[in-house]
């Protein structure tokens, strides 16, 4: 099955490449001339991304990218309640696969706060996007379960966090997998990105669209709230 047999909402446009390489060259491409665009615009440009095992291609080519990075704030969509050093940190993967050479020069916005308890730790990382200037560009990714960022299907603050208008930017969110703690931009942050991304590969995600689609709780699957926005998706088989 290819992306363009889904039935998309009006505001969604799709990109099919034809494997990872090309979609982390294309995505890497396209991010990169909205940064610019918002730059020459206003001086400097912010970027979001998320985490997991996918974006690390597109974020070494992202890094490749010609840009000032030193004008660029970048920060994540989610974060595993882990410090930086551990092998699941998020901000641990933009260090080793984004924020180096020239990318270095960018401002990093963490989540990640040493806090007692992951309610507090939410709390100082809402505090902490206090300083986020407003993001130009956000990258998504989705799991085969429908989450994005950290909006988990069944976390008990799942509600809040999908709302559309809401005063937290952070929120603390379970995930179903190890690490299970996790810390979240809510959906009323990731909605006001000028321009938002969602980047996903193989059937299985074509597939977890495909029942997305199909229905319309985004309680049940969280991606369902992101559809009804402009969203641009950069899929491969
Ligand atoms: O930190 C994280 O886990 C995420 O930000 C998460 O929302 C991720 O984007 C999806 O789980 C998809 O991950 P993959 O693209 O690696 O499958």
């Amino acid at each position: 099955m290819a992306i363009s047999e889904l039935q998309l909402p009006g505001g969604v446009t799709t990109h099919s490449l034809a494997d990872s390489k090309a979609l982390a060259a294309t995505l890497a491409g396209d991010v990169a001339e909205r940064l610019r665009q918002a730059i020459a615009a206003k001086g400097q440009a912010c970027l979001v991304v998320s985490g997991g095992r996918s974006p690390v291609a597109f974020l070494e080519q992202l890094a490749a990218e010609p840009l000032d990075w030193s004008k660029v704030t970048v920060s994540l969509a989610d974060e595993r309640w882990v410090p930086v050093e551990h092998a699941d940190s998020n901000a641990g993967l933009l260090a080793r696969h984004l924020l180096k050479g020239p990318a270095a020069k960018a401002r990093f916005v963490g989540l990640y706060q040493p806090a007692g308890n992951l309610d507090a730790a939410a709390e100082q990382a809402d505090q902490a996007l206090a300083e986020l200037p407003p993001i130009d560009v956000l990258v998504l990714g989705m799991g085969d379960d429908g989450h994005t960022a950290s909006l988990f299907p069944a976390s008990p603050l799942l509600r809040q966090g999908l709302a559309k208008v809401g005063e937290r930017r952070v929120l603390p969110m379970l995930a179903p997998s190890v690490p299970h703690q996790r810390l979240s931009l809510t959906r009323a942050v990731l909605a006001s990105a000028a321009f938002t991304a969602l980047s996903v590969q193989g059937e299985g995600k074509l597939a977890t669209l495909r029942a997305a689609l199909a229905g319309d709780d985004p309680s049940e699957m969280p991606i369902r709230a992101f559809l009804q926005d402009p969203l641009d998706i950069y899929w491969c088989p």
